[in-house]
């Protein structure tokens, strides 16, 4: 029978999972991510919940979650030192740069993942591909400036199509960018980044990830 993708992201987390154990220190503060994927790892990190200080979260719904399995949660600014960043992603490329935030949670996730030392994304295969850009580019703005941002992205050749009803953690809008074909990612992300109003976009290419966990039907096959 087939496995099913969430089979495999659980498989994803469970690899990760096993490396963690191995490679965080003890009493260390692990970065959290958000989604399906990472969920299955919340669930198996409750464990080893002795063995570590503290979660950073990037998002109310892992924070939810973390709380539940009895593991504290921590603001980032009272943490200076984050060895291990868990998260999944939407795309996937073989340089391991992403695009994130199909959860709307790109911001803090972002944020997490520049203070972490190693970011271990973890994914089913579905999430590869050869060029980032298939999955619309999420863009968190602040409410004001959606339709000003709106325009910019046309100028920049991309399709912007408002998530209507979503508020952010942080509570600003996305907006979901389609369409944009994808020669330089971390030129793009920049170009975004630059545009007044936007507080950050779901290219993940200048702080791409160090690990890449992928789970498919023959296993798991673990890239740097
Ligand atoms: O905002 C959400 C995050 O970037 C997620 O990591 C991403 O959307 C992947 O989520 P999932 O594991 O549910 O596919």
């Amino acid at each position: 029978m087939a496995t099913s993708q969430e089979q495999l992201k659980q498989r994803a987390a469970q690899a990760a999972f096993d490396l963690v154990k191995e490679q965080l220190p003890k009493q260390a503060v692990i970065g959290i991510g958000t989604g399906s994927t990472v969920n299955y790892f919340i669930d198996l990190l409750a464990e080893i919940k002795d063995d570590i200080d503290a979660a950073v979260s990037s998002s109310e719904a892992s924070t939810a979650r973390l709380k539940q399995h009895g593991i504290p949660v921590l603001d980032l600014n009272a943490v200076s030192e984050v060895p291990i960043y868990v998260d999944g992603a939407d795309e996937i490329d073989e340089h391991l740069r992403m695009v994130k935030g199909g959860g709307g949670a790109l911001t803090r996730e972002k944020i997490i993942a520049a203070v972490a030392d190693t970011f271990i994304c973890i994914v089913d295969s579905s999430k590869q591909v050869g060029r980032l850009g298939s999955f619309p580019i999420p863009v968190e703005v602040v409410p004001m400036a959606r339709s000003y941002v709106g325009r910019e992205i046309v100028k920049l050749g991309g399709d912007p199509v408002w998530r209507e009803g979503v508020v952010t953690d942080n509570g600003n809008w996305i907006i979901d960018v389609h369409n944009f074909d994808i020669l330089d990612p971390i030129h793009l992300e920049q170009q975004l980044n630059s545009i007044v109003g936007v507080v950050t976009n779901g290219l993940f290419a200048q702080r791409g990830a160090n690990i890449a966990i992928v789970a498919d039907e023959n296993g798991i096959q673990t890239i740097k």
